[in-house]
């Protein structure tokens, strides 16, 4: 399938391995399917173990030479590639609704988004600041400086395409490490356009390869190999427990983007229009499926009924279809697998008593596309409550005091993204911090930025990305001991 790009080279069917690309091909690569309308795409190449090794021992030598690279000369390639990431950003957001679906103006977004960290980190590069601490001994000093970790691997999903990449690369590249990256197998094109951008950039040979094909042949290199210091993964908590006993017997450094089951409260002195603005973003941004969307919307019961009537007038004027076409909110689902949970919890909510109040049901689009869906009369015992949803649906569960909320959102494993509307300063504060996780969005529905450390607690994850913190998940600190300073 071709897309209309500007600059065709960017759809390259074709992975990096090492400096040099390996083509991919109809009978023996990966086929990448559009979820909108089921057309093959594209083929990537199937490679495994062996060409991740090689990658890998690339990866080794090219950060060397990059490390020792000055900060400022590091920071300037990296604004170089956030500049060509935004002068193709057109482009890159085709390939991404072609590849993931999400409608065009969101696909868009998510480049902006994703350029801004590879900006970021093009300024925080020359800011890995090192100490000199009054020594504890008139003949020593004592210094401590940053050096990069040295060879990344990097696991990433489907729902972000561009942006859960860029969040890693970022960082990595500016604190002078090298990553081999194994992007999704639902999404491989952004992770290999943004090699194309990288290399034109000026990212050296070998510093930043793209590993296309089997999975777990490919993890599985990754984990096992002494050259990788550190892993970084993004997606599902079980996945990621998987990945971090594998790295167990060469003690990598770890970081964990994983799984979410977002609380998103509605007290009875909110804004109740801006909460629902809220929750459509919360909730519904890339159809239900981000690691921080709104799993369990709790609404206090003396503004449950208005909320819900609110919601659902709203959500219903949003139109769903194919992502290339104008003004699309909804797209597809990425796959049959996502839209059968969907109606898994939406069944189970409903033989349980909830009630429907908008869509409940696969969309007339018929493929993976769902009608955005509300549920109300939501009770603890329903799937909803204890399982990411990862879909266009919206449970409305009733609660009555501040306290009981509370407890209710903190009972999970999960501890990523939460959110709640009030006006009461007091209660902000309360809250904010009561709250069990990661990061808390008050009074908006839309938390995740560059400038901000995105992650979570419990079993959501390990570390930070973005934000000045991110920077230290790619250094090490090294104490020199400076002895023999003998007086004059
Ligand atoms: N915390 C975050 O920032 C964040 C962001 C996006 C998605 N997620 C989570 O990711 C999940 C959805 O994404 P997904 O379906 O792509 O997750 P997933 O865990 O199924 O896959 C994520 C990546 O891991 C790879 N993978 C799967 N099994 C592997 C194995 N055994 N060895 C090596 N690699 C393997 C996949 O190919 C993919 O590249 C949700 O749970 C969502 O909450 C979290
Ligand atoms: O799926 C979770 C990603 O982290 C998306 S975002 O960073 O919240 O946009």
């Amino acid at each position: 399938m071709t897309l209309d790009l500007n600059n065709p080279d960017l759809m390259r069917e074709a992975a990096l391995v090492g400096g040099r690309w390996i083509a991919g091909d109809a009978t023996t690569g990966v086929a990448v399917t559009n979820p909108a309308s089921g057309v093959v795409l594209g083929y990537v190449p199937r490679l495994g173990a062996a060409e991740t090794l090689e990658a890998i021992d690339a990866a080794q030598v090219a950060q060397k030479a990059w490390a020792a690279r000055t900060a400022k000369d590091r920071s300037a390639v990296l604004r170089r590639w956030f500049d060509l990431m935004m002068a193709n950003q057109s482009d890159l957001a085709q390939i991404l609704t072609a590849e993931q679906g999400k409608p065009l103006a969101e696909a868009a977004g998510e480049i902006a988004y994703g350029a801004s960290f590879i900006e970021w980190f093009a300024e925080e590069a020359r800011r890995a600041y090192g100490d000199i601490t009054p020594g504890h001994a008139p003949d020593k000093r004592i210094l401590s400086v940053k050096q990069p970790i040295g060879v990344v691997a990097a696991i990433t999903p489907w729902n972000f395409p561009n942006a859960m990449i860029t969040r890693k690369a970022g960082p990595a590249f500016a604190a002078g490490c090298a990553m081999v990256l194994k992007p999704a197998g639902q999404t491989p094109f952004s992770a290999i356009a943004l090699a194309v951008l990288a290399e034109e950039a000026g990212l050296p040979p070998g510093l930043f390869s793209v590993v296309t094909g089997a999975a777990r042949d490919i993890g599985k290199a990754m984990t096992d190999s002494p050259i990788v210091q550190k892993l970084t993964f993004t997606g599902s908590t079980e996945v990621g427990a998987k990945l971090y006993a594998q790295c167990a017997p060469t003690i990598k450094k770890l970081g964990l983007e994983l799984g979410g089951n977002a609380p998103f409260i509605v007290f009875d002195d909110a804004d109740l229009d801006a909460a629902v603005e809220g929750a459509v973003i919360a909730k519904f941004r890339n159809n239900g499926q981000t690691c921080v969307c709104a799993n369990r919307i709790y609404v206090q019961l003396s503004v449950y009924d208005a909320f819900a009537e609110k919601l659902a007038a709203k959500v219903a004027t949003l139109p769903t279809g194919n992502g290339v076409d104008k003004g699309i909110v909804f797209g597809p689902l990425i796959d049959e697998a996502a839209v059968q949970k969907v109606d898994e919890h939406v069944a189970d909510a409903t033989s349980k008593g909830a009630q429907v109040i908008l869509g409940g049901k696969s969309h007339a689009l018929g493929g993976t596309f769902y009608e955005p869906t509300i549920l109300t009369g939501v009770t603890n015992d329903m799937a909803v409550a204890t399982e990411e949803t990862f879909g266009p649906v919206a449970p409305l569960f009733k609660f009555e005091t501040e306290a009981e909320v509370v407890a209710l959102s903190n009972d999970t494993e999960f501890g990523l993204a939460s959110y709640f509307y009030s006006r009461d300063h007091a209660r902000v504060w309360r809250v904010s911090e009561a709250l069990d996780y990661g990061m808390v969005g008050v009074n908006t529905g839309l938390i995740s930025t560059a400038e901000a450390p995105f992650g979570g607690v419990k079993q959501s994850g390990l570390g930070r990305e973005g934000s000045r913190h991110g920077l230290d998940d790619y250094l090490e600190i090294k104490y020199i001991c400076l002895g023999g300073i003998e007086e004059a």
